[in-house]
């Protein structure tokens, strides 16, 4: 018999946005339906983020090949509990192990039940982008949701992607021990600064990766322990394993867009500022809404629809402030505009404030001088970053403050910053910004000379 539940929020997927909503609403007084069809944390917890960080991690620390998936293990293993179903049942949520379909504009099916819900929110993220490149469906081909169970070495890991997730795992591999081959299209790490982008791609060369850019898969052959993968100019490299790394699709083939008048586009489901979907009652976060796709950015949409959702209050997203980092060693980060996008907009009007850490005196004492910071500034005010270095993700979250606050570079350089810190940089990169302005202004040196004569 069908059950009808009745709920103020329903939400459809268990992952980075989905898991941000429904916590956050049911404990500000919401009753709330969250459905999950297959694992609770989704992409981040147990096929991207968490066991890709676990990994570079171990590979880093000299850990062998079984140690280091014995580490990712047991770092999902530990922070599952926080994602899982007996904490979302306490804190309140009804949470049901099935996918949801829409069958009209205010109802969702799940297994035998029907929710009918004041507002949903379609936050059922993405999967593993797969090409339609001929002969890649005859050969065995690893995922991020494959990758992390393999259990033996590949001996010479083939890539088909230089981006994040390929550069992230090429490195990875390569430190236990693998040959590996990045196989990239275009530019690898092409959504970054270029000049910062070559440092990392640099290091990652000098460590034994073969990186061939301008390199379309166009053909794959071979099989098990012998793949070879075909690229546009008719090179052919040669592996023993396949790794595809080339981008998103959007999940949203179970979800039954049509019946609830909800319009898809091609990077997945049409959302205003404000991440309404096409259905007012319906709206859509995190990787499925098609913009940037990172757990920070789910997680920021679902607080920008709890404002609108629970309290009826206007509340839009900006995408200006949000930061973005790849776990390479180096690290490179970025937030706002590139040097290149800021020339592009902002014109003459763009001051570029640079620092390398070889100015930095911890750089120095701690053998980690490769690195810059650079930092787009336009009327005073940052308009983005990048940063390449040893701790650059982190580094970035200062940035990540100014930028969403506005702030300008005199509240950066104005900050006392402990010594020795690598994060002085910032700081330095400010005081970069402000040195020509002081100490190379003719008036700035008449009017100490002037006070100076008169001072007593
Ligand atoms: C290898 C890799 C590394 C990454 N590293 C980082 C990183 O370091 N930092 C970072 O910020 N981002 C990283 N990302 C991106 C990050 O994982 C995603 O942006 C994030 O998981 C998106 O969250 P989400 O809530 O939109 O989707 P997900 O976390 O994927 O969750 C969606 C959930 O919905 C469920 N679902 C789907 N359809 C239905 C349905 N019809 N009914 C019920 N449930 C459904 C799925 O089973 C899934 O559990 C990485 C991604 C990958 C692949
Ligand atoms: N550190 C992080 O935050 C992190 C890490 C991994 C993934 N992610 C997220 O996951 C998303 C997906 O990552 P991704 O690396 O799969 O995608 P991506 O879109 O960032 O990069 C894919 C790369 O594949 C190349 N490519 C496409 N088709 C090709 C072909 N036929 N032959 C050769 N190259 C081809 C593209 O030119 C591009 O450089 C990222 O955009 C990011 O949002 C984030």
């Amino acid at each position: 018999m069908v059950k009808r539940i009745i709920v103020d929020v329903c939400v459809i997927g268990g992952g980075s946005g989905g898991l941000s909503v429904a916590s956050g609403a049911v404990q500000m007084g919401a009753s709330v339906v969250l459905l999950e069809g297959h694992k609770m944390g989704g992409d981040c917890l147990n096929y991207g983020c968490v066991p890709s960080k676990a990994l570079l991690h171990a590979a880093k620390s000299g850990m062998g090949w079984d140690d280091a998936h014995a580490h990712v293990r047991q770092t999902i293993a530990t922070i599952e509990p926080h994602d899982s179903v007996e904490r979302f049942d306490g804190l309140g949520v009804r949470v049901i192990q099935d996918y949801g379909r829409f069958i009209s504009p205010t109802e969702v099916e799940v297994g035998d039940d029907v929710i009918e819900a004041r507002r949903f929110v379609i936050a059922t993220g993405s999967s593993p982008f797969v090409p339609p490149i001929p002969g890649l469906d005859k050969v065995p081909y690893l995922t991020n949701e494959t990758l992390f169970d393999l259990e033996e070495q590949p001996k010479h890991l083939l890539i088909i992607g230089g981006g994040p997730i390929g550069m992230e795992m090429a490195q990875a591999h390569r430190r236990l021990g693998s040959k590996v081959t990045v196989i990239e299209g275009a530019k690898a790490l092409g959504k970054d600064d270029p000049e910062l982008a070559a440092q990392v791609l640099d290091v990652l060369r000098g460590e034994g990766i073969a990186i061939e850019e301008e390199a379309l898969a166009a053909e794959v052959r071979g099989k098990v322990g012998a793949i070879e993968v075909e690229v546009k100019d008719g090179r052919v490299f040669t592996g023993t394993h396949l790794l595809v790394a080339v981008g998103r699709k959007a999940n949203t083939e179970k979800l039954n867009l049509k019946a609830a008048g909800i319009e898809p586009t091609r990077a997945g489901i049409k959302v205003d500022d404000s991440l309404r979907t096409t259905n007012r009652k319906v709206y859509a976060i995190g990787d499925v809404a098609g913009g940037l796709q990172f757990t920070h950015v789910a997680g920021y949409h679902a607080g920008v629809i709890i404002r609108s959702m629970l309290f009826g209050l206007p509340s839009k997203q900006r995408t200006d402030h949000i930061p973005w980092a790849t776990y390479t060693s180096p690290e490179l980060a970025q937030i706002g505009l590139t040097e290149a996008e800021a020339r592009e907009k902002h014109g003459d009007g763009l001051e570029v404030a640079r620092f390398d850490f070889a100015g930095n005196d911890r750089a120095i004492a701690t053998q980690q001088t490769d690195g810059r910071i650079k930092v787009m500034v336009v009327k005073g005010r940052p308009v983005g970053v990048s940063i390449v270095g040893p701790g650059a993700g982190e580094m970035i979250n200062l940035w990540a403050l100014a930028l969403a606050n506005n702030l300008k570079m005199s509240q950066i350089a104005a900050m006392v910053a402990p010594y020795p810190t690598m994060a002085e940089v910032s700081k330095r990169a400010a005081g970069a910004y402000f040195s020509p302005r002081l100490f190379d202004n003719p008036w700035v040196k008449r009017i100490v000379g002037l006070v100076q004569r008169v001072l007593p």
